[in-house]
């Protein structure tokens, strides 16, 4: 569920109606914070805790005093003096001070060899924000933001970034650039507006319990959190066997563009698909079985149309394919049973015959990044990325997943779903055959393709942060196939609910 911060202010007051405390609240707010943050920066490092007068600073103040509590180091930013904040900011001020503050009015009580994150708590504003920034608010996010594009700092946002409108999703021109939001309770709307995405990063929701009891209403789209994916991925029984776990088909590569029908396969075996084989014609094929993984079966054919004859429980059809076959494409997307992960230029076929989409003979996950978008739906350059998938879905009763930093998913009568994972690493060419293969790998292991692309998107997503939070990569170094080292752990965080 989603709310407008208004909902959500509403949804408070019931619970304050009901005798639940402000501070119970936050106490659990803070907790949450802290354990988040330790989820993506297992070992301490400093926390520079930049601080609003308001509950968003008295959150801040509850996750600093938890963080210290294991063992990471504080440095404070007021953005205002001690008299002007909130009875329950100070009280919290009062509890975290005795436990966190030094003589040098810094806490330290473990120093550890080697570099060690560095991390900004943004608690300036929340929920109660509005109007422009104005100072000494607008200081402090301007600090942060020099802090972030001058040092390796990494900015978690509580609740909303600063500056982000609590109800509209516009920015502020010094809106904090945060790294990660942790929002309390629900996702709010305005995280979710497309301008805010490179302000508010990598999303979280922290659950308060006696908020959730209370929720009624509010907008049913959803943010795919592990918590929410957590069901849909099946358990294993012990007497499985590879035929149980899907056949993939994948149909891909040509010429010059082999690594992405390569990559597809491999992500394909990485996310647990049974029996993989991929059709090469014979151009490509000697060039496909020296370089790709063992596991694969590389099948040559003379046409792409032979994949119509072939033993399969899913197709995936697309990366790196060129134009050449395109009426084989054509026919392959309308005549399989199958269902089918549709990707890059079997996208670019189909958006010249994009009616064939009424007469395919089985269920179609497309997942067009926004120039693909652009060739299959025109207006959608003129709308938002929600009206885009909305339109589609409305219109074509097939999946539609929409890349960019905040992947959105949609299909009739589902929630629209917003992807919650990932890293600007991945803005790296072979990130999208990666994801169409292990989309397919899910419909092989019986997800349906909504699942599939939520589940999908949210573990590449995860693979790509946990390369640059608890392994050795940089978003610069991050590569599609080092997703792969990652991918094993992603599934176990989904597996527990985490992250
Ligand atoms: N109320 C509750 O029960 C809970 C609130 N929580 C936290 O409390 C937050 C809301 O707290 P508050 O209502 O105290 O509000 P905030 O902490 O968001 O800040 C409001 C204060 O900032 C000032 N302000 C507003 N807009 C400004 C602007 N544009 N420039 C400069 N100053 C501005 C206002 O004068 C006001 O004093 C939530 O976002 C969340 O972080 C959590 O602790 C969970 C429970
Ligand atoms: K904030």
């Amino acid at each position: 569920m989603i709310l407008t911060s208004r909902e959500m202010k509403a949804l408070e007051e019931r619970a304050f109606a009901d005798g639940i405390t402000a501070e119970a609240l936050m106490e659990e707010a803070g907790r949450k914070i802290a354990e988040t943050v330790r989820q993506f920066y297992p070992f301490p490092g400093k926390c520079i805790v930049v601080f609003g007068k308001g509950h968003n600073g008295g959150d801040a103040l509850v996750a600093a005093r938890h963080l210290a509590e294991a063992g990471w180091t504080l440095e404070w930013k007021p953005a205002f003096p001690e008299d002007k904040w909130a009875p329950l900011t100070r009280q919290n001020w009062e509890v975290v001070r005795d436990i966190a503050t030094g003589p040098d009015g810094r806490h330290c009580i473990l120093s550890r060899p080697g570099p060690q994150p560095v991390i900004i708590l943004d608690g300036l504003l929340g929920i109660g924000a509005g109007g422009a920034l104005r100072p000494p608010i607008l200081d402090a996010t301007r600090e942060i933001n020099r802090l972030r594009a001058t040092s390796n700092a990494r900015v978690f946002a509580i609740d909303l970034p600063t500056g982000l409108d609590s109800e509209t999703g516009a920015a502020d021109p010094d809106t904090v650039i945060a790294d990660y939001t942790l929002t309390i309770s629900f996702a709010k709307q305005p995280l979710l507006a497309d301008a805010a995405a490179r302000f508010v990063g990598r999303l979280a929701v922290l659950p308060l319990e006696e908020l959730s009891k209370r929720a009624s209403g509010g907008n049913p789209d959803g943010v795919a959190t592990a918590e929410e994916l957590q069901s849909t991925l099946p358990r294993r029984n012990f007497d499985m066997h590879k035929g149980q776990c899907g056949r993939v088909g994948i149909v891909a590569g040509s010429r010059g563009f082999v690594g992405a029908a390569i990559m597809s396969a491999e992500a394909c075996v990485r996310a647990g698909a049974g029996l993989i084989t991929l059709f090469a014609t014979e151009n490509i094929y000697l060039i496909v079985v020296s370089a790709i993984g063992p596991e694969v079966m590389v099948k040559p054919v003379q046409s792409y149309l032979e994949v119509l004859e072939a033993k399969t429980d899913v197709l995936a059809i697309g990366p790196g394919l060129g134009s050449g076959h395109a009426s084989e494409v054509r026919q392959i997307i309308e005549q399989a049973p199958q269902p089918m992960v549709v990707d890059a230029d079997a996208l670019n076929i189909l958006s010249d015959s994009i009616h064939l989409l009424d007469r395919c003979a089985g269920p179609r996950l497309l997942t067009p990044h926004p120039g693909e978008m652009a060739r299959l739906d025109p207006k959608s350059k003129d709308r938002s990325r929600r009206e885009t998938v909305e339109a589609f879905t409305t219109r074509w009763p097939h999946t539609l997943l929409l890349k960019g930093s905040r992947t959105l998913i949609g299909q009739r009568d589902h929630p629209f779903s917003y992807n919650t994972t990932g890293s600007p690493g991945m803005a790296t060419g072979g990130m999208g055959d990666i994801l169409t293969g292990v989309c397919a790998a899910l419909a092989g292991q019986g997800l349906s393709l909504y699942d599939a692309a939520r589940v999908g998107a949210w573990l590449c997503g995860r693979a790509a942060e946990l390369a640059v939070t608890v392994g050795d990569e940089s978003e610069e170094s991050l590569t599609p196939t080092l997703l792969f080292r990652y991918l094993g752990r992603a599934f176990q965080d989904l597996r527990a609910g985490k992250g």
